[in-house]
């Protein structure tokens, strides 16, 4: 295992004003980001928002039109092979040698990042397969994509890196390994290493990540901690009361200060609204003691708080036009 993990002082990743530029095609314009030692990075955004990009830059399989990027404290033009065995890569278009099986790419690749193969490291490939459940017996071409991607997660966790920079890791893999995949995820940060993953959706990195940056059209649109974002963001309430209290709808939702509220058929006869009430869920409860009414509740719902809506609204053109980079999210 590596020892100096956590010991760096500068950030993990830094980026300053990084632009990339593809003919006139706009890759990435401008990014400001820190990453700091031991923090699980979401790096979220739609289809062509630079999230590849970014990685593609961090690990110089591409070079900056303009900015500066740094990686571990080095600059990853200069830091060459001794920079690249810090770092655990999980490319997005991950292409497998085909007639290669799993454990012969697996040992092909830790070798060529710098993990020997010794007993640990043939221990630890062993226990990922396991606990992947991926048979490392079989050639690249006759495993399904999902099984493909394990091999890609083997070899990035292999070694312990300092570093993990995942490009759409849970690509393919069913709910039961993506739970596996979120373990070994929080069980290297618990062992202070960084980990940068990218997503499309949210719900992928929510589990695990520490803070969310969210990519649109090449700028960095937001930049919160998950809780922050899920302070923010509206959770869905419905609430019945018994008939004989003789409230109407509108003041159900008047009382609980319900966004949206719509009224709903009453499974107990009385009267139902559903609605979003956007604050924490103690205002909640403060509100539902406060309510006239509230000898007279039968019937109460209040669904998780849902993330997707609140970063996408940072997806919509309108939006995102006047913010800023790196502009934390409204309330
Ligand atoms: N080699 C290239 N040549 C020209 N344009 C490119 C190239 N690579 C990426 N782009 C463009 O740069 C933008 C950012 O692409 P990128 O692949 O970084 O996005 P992404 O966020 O990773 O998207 P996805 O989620 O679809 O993988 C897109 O508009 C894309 O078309």
């Amino acid at each position: 295992m590596s020892t100096h993990r956590t010991t760096g002082t500068t950030p993990a990743i830094r980026t300053r004003a990084l632009t990339k530029t593809y003919g006139t095609h706009r890759g990435l314009s401008g990014l400001d980001l820190d990453v700091e030692r031991g923090e699980v990075l979401g790096f979220i955004g739609p289809n062509g928002a630079g999230k590849s990009t970014t990685i593609r830059l961090l690990l110089d399989l591409l070079r900056p039109t303009s900015g500066t990027v740094e990686v571990l404290g080095q600059d990853p033009r200069t830091g060459g092979a001794g920079l690249r065995r810090r770092i655990g890569y999980l490319a997005g278009d991950l292409v497998l040698p085909e007639r290669m099986t799993g454990a012969r790419v697996v040992d092909l690749l830790t070798t060529l990042s710098g993990a020997r193969g010794d007993a640990t490291v043939r221990r630890r490939v062993l226990d990922l397969a396991e606990r992947l459940d991926l048979d490392l017996s079989r050639p690249s071409r006759t495993l399904s994509k999902g099984n493909r991607q394990k091999i890609g997660i083997v070899q990035a966790f292999v070694h312990d890196p300092e570093l993990l920079v995942l490009d759409e890791p849970t690509s393919g893999l069913d709910p039961l390994v993506q739970q596996t995949f979120h373990a070994l995820v929080r069980e290297a940060a618990a062992r202070g290493a960084t980990v940068f993953m990218s997503s499309h959706i949210i719900s992928e990195v929510e589990q695990t990540a520490d803070r969310v940056a969210v990519l649109r059209e090449g700028r960095l649109i937001a930049l919160a901690t998950v809780p922050e974002l899920r302070a923010r963001s509206s959770r869905h309430v419905e609430v019945e009361v018994d008939a004989g209290a003789g409230v109407g709808p509108d003041a159900l939702a008047a009382d609980l200060a319900l966004q949206g509220a719509a009224v709903r058929p009453a499974v107990h006869g009385g009267t139902r609204v559903a609605g979003e009430f956007p604050g924490e869920p103690a205002d909640l409860v403060a509100r539902l003691a406060a309510a006239p009414w509230r000898e007279s509740l039968r019937d109460l719902v209040a669904e998780a708080p849902d993330l997707e809506a609140a970063v996408l609204r940072f997806y919509a053109p309108s939006s995102a036009a006047d913010r800023q980079p790196g502009e934390q999210v409204p309330a």
